[in-house]
């Protein structure tokens, strides 16, 4: 029942979307306390979740991969994988931790059997650097554990979002490492699961002290509103989501509603079924207002009421909007 913890390598599944310096504190915060434990962290991977996974405003992969591996030019002991982004659909997380384990030691027995064409690519270096010197006896196979906020280890409890046996396999087969979010209390969380609790040995909890509260979510909503997102994420992913002009909008698609100014005057009255947690009017004379929804009209002023449930309403001056 208990999982052989050498060369544990450390796997984040997620969305990245933007990746943000939280994601990246995560294999540090973790690298950190499991070494304090007296266990060998060996390397990182971090594996984008596929274009089919349902969640608002996702970005393309093309775009996900390019940034973590501009983030990642900051951690370089970690590495991104991008073998779920270019598999047909979404691969359920079980899955992607039996495709890493397995390849991984694939790769490295073929490596030490003197195989010259392995693709050594995503093996860490310093696992490359043991296989080298190594003798085929010793024990050189990985453990991929899969590295996740408690809010992910939370999500267990989602009814119909993880089968029950993948829960099971992977506490059982390969461990989590957990790091902690306020508002969430992993260790209660284990508790209530009984089969969390007949496999909390694979369960490593990392209480992280410094809290940071960032998330993609946030990012993408200052980015959205053109604020600042420095020391968020890093100088070269805030580089590339400006190249390349991601993030500018967010899709409301099913929920947008805009009033001709002629409905709602321009003094920002909230719609009647609508509570609003922000109002703004914004100046935009002679301007798209592409940071709000996609319209060919242009317009010099309109009205921005976001609701609780993160309803985007725009109230134009211009009738044409519409
Ligand atoms: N601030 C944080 N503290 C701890 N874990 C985090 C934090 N932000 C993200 N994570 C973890 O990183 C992994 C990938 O997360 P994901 O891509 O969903 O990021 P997110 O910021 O939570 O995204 P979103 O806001 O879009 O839901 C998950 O395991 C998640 O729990
Ligand atoms: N049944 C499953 O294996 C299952 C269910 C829900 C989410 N997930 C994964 O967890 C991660 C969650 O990412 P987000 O927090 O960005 O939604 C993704 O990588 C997703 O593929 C897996």
């Amino acid at each position: 029942m208990f999982l052989d913890n050498k060369n544990i390598i450390l796997l984040s599944t997620g969305s990245f979307n933007p990746p943000t310096n939280m994601h990246l504190r995560m294999f540090e915060i973790a690298r950190d306390h499991l070494n304090r434990l007296g266990l060998t962290i060996c390397g990182g991977l971090i594996s984008p979740t596929h274009d089919s996974y349902k969640k608002k405003d996702l970005a393309p992969s093309l775009h996900r991969c390019a940034m973590i591996e501009q983030a990642l030019v900051a951690l370089p002991w970690v590495k991104l994988s991008d073998w779920e982004v270019k598999q047909n659909g979404w691969t359920r997380t079980r899955q992607v931790l039996q495709y890493h384990q397995n390849h991984l030691n694939m790769i490295i027995t073929s490596r030490l059997n003197g195989s010259i064409k392995v693709d050594t690519s995503l093996l860490p270096v310093q696992l490359i650097e043991n296989l080298n010197v190594s003798d085929s006896n010793q024990n050189t196979a990985v453990n991929v554990r899969l590295l996740c906020g408690a809010d992910l280890l939370e999500s267990f409890a989602v009814p119909g979002l993880w089968n029950d046996d993948d829960i099971e396999a992977i506490v059982r087969d390969y461990g989590l490492v957990v790091v902690s979010r306020s508002g969430s209390n992993p260790h209660k969380f284990i508790y209530e699961s009984n089969v969390l609790t007949k496999y909390m040995a694979n369960i490593i909890v990392v209480t992280e002290w410094i809290t940071n509260e960032v998330s993609s979510t946030k990012v993408r909503r200052a980015l959205s509103r053109n604020e600042s997102v420095k020391f968020l994420i890093s100088e070269l992913v805030e580089s590339y989501i400006k190249e390349h002009g991601l993030y500018e909008t967010l899709n409301h698609d099913n929920t947008l509603k805009i009033y001709p100014m002629d409905d709602k005057k321009l003094n920002i009255d909230e719609p009647d079924n609508l509570h609003c947690t922000e109002k703004r009017v914004i100046n935009c004379k002679n301007s798209k207002v592409r940071n709000v929804a996609e319209s060919k009209e242009n317009c010099s002023k309109v009205a921005i009421l976001v609701s609780e449930n993160g309803i985007i309403e725009v109230i134009s001056d211009m009738e044409t909007m519409v």
